[in-house]
């Protein structure tokens, strides 16, 4: 089985992934390190370097290559890419995916991201909290359809990350 984590940024996709996949006994794969990785530069260098086109057609690769050759894995998407070309479809059409959907609320969102916003280039130009719940409210709005496509959704708000982790467990089973 392939475990996908989908969800907005700041979800918690590469927190959970790691300690779900300890559970499991899995490898743990995340896509935002895998193009990192294969790339040779960090998410933002590749998002002023190269564009973000750019970066969105490596993440479509390194997708389909991940879930058509590997088996017992917890992969975490980056936040946007189940709404790019055909990822969703990728993911849902494969009978060894099983999705979640990391559901977080915007005023949690905006808790994480304002303190690490410098790492994720769609926002690190946001200057003012205000601002910065704007552009999480409208962005959710639009990528939520994609998201919730998944198998499954886990509301994250109030919980521990080994909390998620049971929850996501009992939905496996
Ligand atoms: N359940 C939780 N409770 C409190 N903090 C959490 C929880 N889950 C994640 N976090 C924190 O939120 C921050 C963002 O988490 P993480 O980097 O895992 O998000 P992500 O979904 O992988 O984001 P991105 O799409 O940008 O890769 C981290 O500092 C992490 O420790
Ligand atoms: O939500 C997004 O579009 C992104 C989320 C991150 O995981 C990275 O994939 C990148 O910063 C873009
Ligand atoms: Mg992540």
């Amino acid at each position: 089985m392939i475990i996908v984590l989908v969800g907005y940024m700041g979800s918690g996709k590469s927190t959970i992934g790691i300690e779900l996949a300890k559970v499991l006994d899995y490898d743990f794969v995340d896509l935002d390190a895998v193009i990192a990785e294969n790339e040779n530069l960090s998410i933002p260098e590749i998002f002023s370097q190269k564009g973000e086109i750019y970066f969105r057609k490596k993440e479509t690769h390194y997708l389909k290559d991940i879930i058509s050759s590997k088996i017992k894995i917890v992969l975490s998407l980056g936040g946007g890419t189940p709404c790019y070309g055909n990822n969703m479809d990728l993911i849902m059409n494969n009978n060894s995916v099983e999705s979640f959907y990391l559901k977080t609320s915007i005023p949690e969102l905006l808790n994480r991201l304002w303190i690490e916003k410098q790492n994720r280039p769609l926002i690190s130009h946001i200057n003012s909290k205000e601002n910065l719940t704007e552009y999480i409210g409208k962005h959710l709005f639009e990528r939520s359809l994609f998201y919730s496509r998944s198998h499954h959704s886990i509301v994250t708000d109030g919980k521990m990350i080994s909390e998620i982790v049971e929850q996501i467990l009992l939905k496996l089973i």
